[in-house]
């Protein structure tokens, strides 16, 4: 039998069975999203709509919900699918764009933290806010490095029983008792938009494929976005030609290599 313990496993096991991701996602991200998901081999669909956001959650793997361009009504389909997941045991993944930004955004958060989602994966300065911590967040840009989130990310692992990803110049990822960094990925990163809720989708392809281990997943999609990352990089001239580099990078990025590069590290 084929082994998953590795994140290269994981993604072979991924393209092998493409799971089907139902990825609640911003205006701005939606498209890169879906492109990020194909390349690396999983079904994408952006389903939010109130009328059938819960019931789509029933045939998906996984659900990923973003509160990047939050609506009244985006938030009424995010709840739904966010119950359905939980109460049929599919991995669901919490992305909490600038969430300290307004009073809107915070309580749509708290609300959506108390569905209990299984993965939360945000930038250091959300981490740090989702932590009751100040963060110096500008927008939807972290301005705080990682290691500062660490101990907001430990915290909020333990109260919330899920994982939590930070992510920045290195990744930090926690289920309360093990934490784990991943260095990799580019500068040009961050300069690029929407790569971050794109990482929250693939994310969750990753759970669908290994839902018995929720860490290693995610440890996996992070993984994978640092490999590919420095991979694009190497030809880039900029954000624009790192771009397309990265989806690139991305489809070829092949299960040995990913094992041979990835630098995992107990934190
Ligand atoms: N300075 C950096 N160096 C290398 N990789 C980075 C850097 N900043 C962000 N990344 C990578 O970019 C991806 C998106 O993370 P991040 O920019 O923190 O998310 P967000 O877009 O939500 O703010 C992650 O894979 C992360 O590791
Ligand atoms: C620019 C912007 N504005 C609202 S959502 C969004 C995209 C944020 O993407 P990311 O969190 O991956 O940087
Ligand atoms: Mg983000």
């Amino acid at each position: 039998m084929q082994t998953r313990t590795t994140p290269g496993a994981m993604l072979k096991a991924m393209r092998e069975k493409p799971p089907l991701v139902q990825c609640i996602t911003n205006y701005v991200a939606m498209n890169i999203a879906a492109n990020v998901l194909l390349a690396a081999g999983a079904s994408p669909a952006m389903v939010h709509a109130a009328e059938e956001a819960g019931e789509f959650a029933g045939i998906a793997s996984a659900v990923t919900i973003n509160i990047g361009t939050l609506s009244t009504q985006w938030i009424d389909g995010m709840q739904a699918a966010a119950k359905v997941a939980t109460s049929t045991g599919k991995p669901w993944v919490l992305d909490p764009v600038a969430h300290y930004a307004t009073a809107f955004r915070r309580n749509a958060v708290a609300d959506l933290l108390a569905l209990r989602p299984t993965i939360i994966r945000g930038n250091a300065s959300e981490i740090i806010a989702l932590a009751g911590g100040e963060s110096r967040g500008q927008g939807v840009d972290s301005r705080d490095p990682v290691e500062q989130a660490e101990s907001s990310a430990r915290w909020l692992a333990e109260r919330q029983r899920a994982v939590v990803a930070v992510t920045g110049a290195v990744d930090f990822v926690t289920d309360g008792e093990r934490a784990v960094r991943i260095e990799g990925g580019s500068v040009l990163m961050p300069r690029v938009t929407a790569l971050g809720c794109s990482l929250t989708c693939l994310v969750g392809a990753f759970a669908a494929t290994v839902p018995d281990d929720i860490f290693g997943a995610t440890v996996a999609a992070l993984s994978t976005f640092a490999i590919a990352g420095e991979e694009a990089a190497l030809g880039a001239a900029g954000p624009g030609s790192f771009s397309w580099r990265f989806l690139d990078a991305l489809a070829a990025l092949d299960a040995e290599t990913l094992d041979a590069r990835a630098r995992i590290s107990a934190a």
